[in-house]
């Protein structure tokens, strides 16, 4: 149950609605009790009543009590159901905000490595089914249990009234049956639930991949075969969502034939009372109706079982790969024993604060100088990526990296840029581990190019200016210019306000490069890391993107990766990476 602390927690600020909603929740149920009881009483009064008055006996009955207390609970039972469906309709919103805010929250604290290991599919899987099941926690999953024990204890009473013995044995008979469903339910329910949202999030993953890939599926004409797959994925989810429906069913069933069956025990005894003097037939009516009256709120405890290990398995998700505000980046991390946080699954680890190391917080007023140390890594199934690298870069250097494919040049981007954690060694900026750096304090000094150009749905300003937000459009103009771009942002009907559609998808692959460019000269950076600055782009603009970059690095400390040595700009050294290892290239 810890995986749920934290949204219990959360519950305790609205502790006071909470209490009112369950108040009126069992208002309504009590309601309904007494309705029946009280109904089977005065029907049977009225009758007995009526067969001594033809049987010439002289008999009254008072029918006015019990009449207005019948219309009573009528009136009652409507109007507290109806306050409570909104009353607690609207705590459920508010603690849907809440809960929303603090999942955004947690996912925007992520940095783009982790974020990119959740599929989008899981990511919507998080922010719509597990956000809608823990906003349920409170209304079908606590509150049912708490509802029905203190309607068992009320039909204990009613039931004393016939015999004191008889509502004790009762109270405990159907708290154990009720306890038992809801154990049952929350038992049963934690390993299909965890299933169904497993198959839940690869039918969404492969549904998206279906749809994005459409294209490329339709020119290797695996679009049957593909779609057959999440054919596959839709009926596993099915299944798996009848057999989580047939369990809750049978438990339903198992439960209201134990409420039957008590009652049906109630109605023997109370009759046996009855005979031997020991209570009015009208009592003896009542007993068994105010048992059978417990079918309402008993009857959703297998899913409020449910719900709770829905919760449970929810709550276990979000924090799966979601900081949980308490300094943990990643589910899957654990503290190795000398206060680093790292990540077991070698392909997602992250830069992450040594544990009561005091971080640096200040940026870099001058270009850095970067080392690397003894750094060794290993990354996805396990292979050595980089083995006991060393790197000095010095002060306002511009150093060239290449290598073939694969040979781990981005990991090292991706290193001093704190986005990946070392295995061994130190990275170091300006003589500062990269670890023991505030990643905020850090970033606006540095600019990052990744291999992949990501731009945004917006206009061409609007991708410029998340590099810088307070850019006039001079500025822009010249950014443009020093990656060729202007002449086609001019040329377009609404130039810098042009939509260049969602990622960037209504420019060609070399102009969406360009853009992204572009914004590394919006900023002032003091250390910059180029992964493939130049790739996509033709002969002539290259050269040209080339020239301007390098005058624009010559005062700032840079690492420019590349396949080749033409794919660099001018460097004051190039290295070569091969088999993990840097060597000087002449
Ligand atoms: N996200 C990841 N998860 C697991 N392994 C990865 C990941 N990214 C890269 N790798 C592995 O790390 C190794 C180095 O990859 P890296 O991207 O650093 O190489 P690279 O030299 O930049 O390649 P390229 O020039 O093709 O971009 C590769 O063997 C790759 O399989």
């Amino acid at each position: 149950m810890d995986e749920l602390k934290p949204y219990l927690r959360m519950l305790k600020h609205y502790r006071g609605r909470l209490i009112l909603g369950a108040v009126l929740m069992f208002v309504t149920s009590a309601s309904g009790i007494g309705l029946l009881a009280l109904s089977g009483w005065f029907i049977t009064a009225t009758a007995i009543t009526g067969a001594l008055i033809a049987a010439g006996v002289a008999a009254t009955l008072e029918i006015y009590i019990p009449g207005g207390g019948i219309r009573t609970f009528a009136v009652s039972r409507t109007v507290a159901r109806y306050f409570e469906r909104i009353f607690n309709h609207d705590t459920v919103l508010q603690l849907l905000r809440d809960l929303r805010g603090r999942v955004f929250t947690q996912l925007s604290r992520l940095n783009p490595a982790e974020m990119a290991r959740l599929r989008s599919g899981e990511l919507l899987n998080r922010l719509t089914t597990d956000i809608d099941r823990l906003d349920g926690l409170y209304l079908r999953g606590l509150s049912p249990p708490v509802v029905a024990l203190l309607a068992i204890l009320l039909v204990g009473a009613l039931l004393a009234i016939g015999a004191p013995w008889l509502g004790g044995l009762v109270i405990v008979v159907l708290t154990t049956m009720a306890g038992g469903a809801l154990w049952m339910a929350w038992h049963t329910g934690q390993q299909l639930t965890r299933d169904l949202a497993a198959s839940s999030a690869a039918l969404r993953a492969s549904a998206m991949d279906h749809v994005t890939g459409l294209s490329e599926l339709t020119a290797f004409g695996s679009l049957e075969h593909h779609r057959q797959a999440v054919m596959q994925a839709d009926d596993q989810a099915r299944r798996r969502d009848e057999r989580i429906a047939k369990r809750m069913a049978y438990g339903e069933s198992i439960l209201n034939s134990g409420i039957h069956l008590t009652a049906v025990l109630v109605l023997l005894i109370a009759l046996h009372l009855f005979q031997t003097g020991q209570t009015s037939g009208p009592v003896a009516v009542m007993m068994p109706l105010a048992v059978l009256a417990l079918l309402e709120p008993l009857g959703v405890l297998p899913a409020a079982g449910l719900q709770l290990a829905r919760a449970r398995a929810s709550a276990q998700r979000l924090s799966n790969g979601v900081s949980n505000g308490t300094g943990t980046i990643d589910g899957l991390s654990t503290n190795n024993g000398t206060g680093t946080k790292q990540t077991s699954d070698a392909s997602s680890k992250t830069t992450v604060q040594p544990a009561g190391a005091h971080p640096r917080t200040e940026g870099l007023s001058h270009a850095p100088p970067v080392s690397i140390n003894a750094v060794s890594l290993v990354r996805g199934a396990g292979a050595r990526v980089l083995d006991n690298l060393h790197l000095d870069v010095s002060p306002a250097e511009t150093i060239g990296i290449i290598g073939v494919s694969g040979c781990g040049k981005s990991s090292i981007a991706a290193m001093i840029a704190g986005q990946l954690k070392v295995d061994s060694g130190t990275v170091e900026i300006d003589g500062t581990s990269i670890e023991t750096f505030d990643l905020d304090a850090l970033y606006p000094d540095i600019a990052y190019l990744t291999q992949q150009t990501d731009l945004f749905s917006g206009s061409f300003a609007g991708n410029l200016r998340i590099a810088n937000q307070h850019a006039d459009e001079s500025m822009m103009w010249a950014a443009l210019q020093s990656v060729q771009l202007d002449g086609f942002v001019a040329s377009t009907d609404q130039g810098l306000h042009t939509w260049v559609g969602e990622s960037g998808m209504e420019l060609s692959a070399g102009q969406a490069r360009r853009l992204a460019l572009a914004r590394l000269f919006m900023r002032n950076p003091q250390l910059v890391i180029l992964d493939e600055p130049l790739t996509g782009l033709d002969e002539q603009t290259a050269e040209a993107v080339s020239a301007r970059l390098s005058d624009w690095l010559s005062a700032r400390t840079a690492i420019v990766l590349g396949h080749g040595p033409e794919s660099l700009p001018r460097v004051d050294r190039r290295l070569l990476l091969r088999a993990g290892a840097l060597s000087e290239e002449n």
